[in-house]
């Protein structure tokens, strides 16, 4: 694999943005344009291997051409889905967004995405603001099968990079045993193809 793929998605003001800088510059920055939606590149290096990274950052706001939110979910290989601690509507969104990306892959691409769902709780420095348990969170990735992770994108640096490491490493291994999976069936059909060659060049001789 070249090539990961990674959509941040989750309610307006969630922290996508933060989360997406966080990772990319090391900083937070505290406010971000949510009028524009936008695709960093960048070449990174996974387990030794280089590969180049697109992470999408959707706007919330309504803007021209902005793919929906089905494309969004097809485009991508990983999937961060954020929710703010502090703001229990968000974590519903979270949920159906969760619950969305599954079904959408299973029907469209037959593919079982649950190692490259990270369900990421942000806001963690606002907890005396709480409105969402961490065992509520819990209990929605294992009934899901995703990964879960509660941080601050204001105060956690190396947790956020984490987060991109896991989705990038998870990714690469994805490929693999895709690529694993595909082999076995080709080589076998070869050997097959020389075994028939073998018996019918055999009995050719004979007569
Ligand atoms: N306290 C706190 N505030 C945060 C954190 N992360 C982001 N914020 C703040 O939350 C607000 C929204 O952050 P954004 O990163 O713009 O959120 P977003 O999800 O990209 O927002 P939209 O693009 O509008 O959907 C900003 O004021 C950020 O400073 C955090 O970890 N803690």
């Amino acid at each position: 694999m070249n090539e990961i793929k990674i959509c941040v998605l989750g309610s307006e003001g969630v922290g996508k943005s933060a989360l997406v800088v966080r990772f990319l510059t090391r900083r937070f920055i505290g406010e971000y344009s949510s009028s524009s939606e936008c695709i960093y590149r960048k070449r990174v290096s996974v387990d030794g291997r280089q590969v180049n990274l697109e992470l999408y950052d959707p706007c919330s706001q309504p803007c021209d051409g902005r793919p929906s939110l089905n494309d969004q979910i097809l485009w991508a290989d990983g999937f961060v889905v954020v929710y703010d601690i502090s703001d229990h509507s968000s974590f519903i969104t979270a949920k159906a967004l969760v619950h969305l990306i599954r079904q959408v892959h299973l029907g469209t691409t037959k593919r079982d995405v649950d190692s490259l769902i990270f369900l990421v709780g942000n806001k963690q420095d606002l907890c005396h603001l709480r409105e969402v348990g961490r065992e509520e969170a819990q209990r929605l990735a294992a009934e899901s099968h995703c990964h879960f992770y509660e941080l601050s994108a204001a105060e956690h640096y190396q947790e956020v990079a984490l987060i991109f490491t896991k989705m990038m490493q998870n990714a690469c291994l994805d490929s693999k045993a895709k690529e694993r999976r595909r082999r076995p069936s080709g080589s076998k059909s070869k050997s097959m193809v020389k075994l028939i060659n073998n018996v019918f060049g055999k009995r050719r001789k004979s007569v």
